[in-house]
């Protein structure tokens, strides 16, 4: 229930306030996802991302490996008429310019004032004021959930470059940055997902971890961009649980890449096999493998 209003319908994450999402013990998040996971196949929501041009196609393919309907649409000349119809909203700045932040600002308007989830990834934040600066604003757009690795968002959370950034690439571990998520997570409203070797995700109060996935991620290009728009289309079927829907987005995620390890020899080889493994995946592989814990 609301506990301002006394409405038992809640706003989205992101659009405040936000009461606590009630929470789920740990052997009940297999369920969980794989009940989320048939939502998504049922209903194929249709999520626009404005991303870069590295990751277009894996986010895309991602997207349709899991059920959802991928449309790249971003000129400013469309926003207007396409946005307003879609059910959630990936915005990625990694090959950030003024056109593409104006069309992103536009968006991000869109979904702010019609309630639709929309969701960050802040890619290389610390790269450049310019990058900074726009995730800022950005952020005052209310995003449902922000994702990204622990540089940035150890970076966005302190809302100064961090001095030993690398690029795209993260130079922390993500446990590293919980702390700042969680400070994020309060400031922004959103819920916060830290990437790495454990995922954690937090509302600014309760931190949970999600455990699965493979090392091999790092070496395929956008794997962190594809990530973030499958939370698009998790939280799109469940706006009112969106900490559930990111950490069953990660955690299925991770699942595929355990299962795509399986036959891959090398990086390449994963980015298929993930795909195809996401597309295939059933209820038994899922509950059997998904590894996701509270942690405080
Ligand atoms: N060492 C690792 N072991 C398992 N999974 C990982 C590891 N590093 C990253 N991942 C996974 O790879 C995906 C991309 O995360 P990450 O590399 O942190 O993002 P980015 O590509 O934005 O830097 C996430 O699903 C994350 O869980
Ligand atoms: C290599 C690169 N350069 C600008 S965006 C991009 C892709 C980053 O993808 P990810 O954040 O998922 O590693
Ligand atoms: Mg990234």
């Amino acid at each position: 229930m609301d506990t301002q209003t006394g409405n038992t319908a809640t706003a989205p994450a992101g659009k405040i306030p936000q009461p606590p999402e009630p929470h789920l013990p740990d052997n009940q998040w297999g369920r969980r996802a794989w009940e989320l996971l048939q939502k998504l196949r049922s209903r194929a929501p249709l999520i626009q991302c404005i991303t870069n041009v590295v990751s277009m196609d894996l986010m895309a393919n991602v997207l349709l490996a899991a059920g959802a309907s991928p449309a790249m649409l971003s000129s400013l000349n469309e926003i207007s008429d396409f946005t307003p119809g879609v059910d959630a909203l990936c915005i990625n700045i990694g090959t950030l310019s003024e056109d593409g932040l104006a069309s992103m600002r536009a968006a991000a308007a869109v979904a702010d004032e019609a309630g639709l989830p929309w969701v960050l990834d802040p890619v290389a934040v610390s790269a450049s004021d310019f990058r900074m600066e726009a995730c800022l604003g950005l952020l005052e757009l209310r995003p449902a959930v922000i994702r990204g690795n622990a540089s940035e968002i150890l970076g966005l959370a302190s809302a100064r470059r961090i001095r030993n950034s690398k690029g795209v690439d993260s130079s922390h571990q993500s446990f590293d940055a919980v702390k700042a998520a969680k400070s994020l997570s309060r400031s922004s409203g959103a819920i916060v997902a830290v990437s790495g070797a454990v995922d954690y995700i937090t509302d600014g109060r309760m931190v949970v971890s999600a455990r699965n996935g493979v090392s091999m991620l790092q070496k395929i290009t956008a794997t962190g961009c594809a990530v973030t728009a499958l939370i698009a289309a998790f939280i799109s079927v469940e706006p009112l649980s969106a900490l559930e829907a990111t950490a069953c987005a990660l955690s299925i995620f991770g699942v595929a890449a355990e299962l795509g390890m399986e036959m891959a020899t090398g990086p390449a080889s994963l980015r298929m096999h993930l795909i195809d493994s996401l597309a295939g995946l059933n209820e038994h592989v899922l509950v059997s493998r998904m590894n996701v814990l509270r942690v405080s």
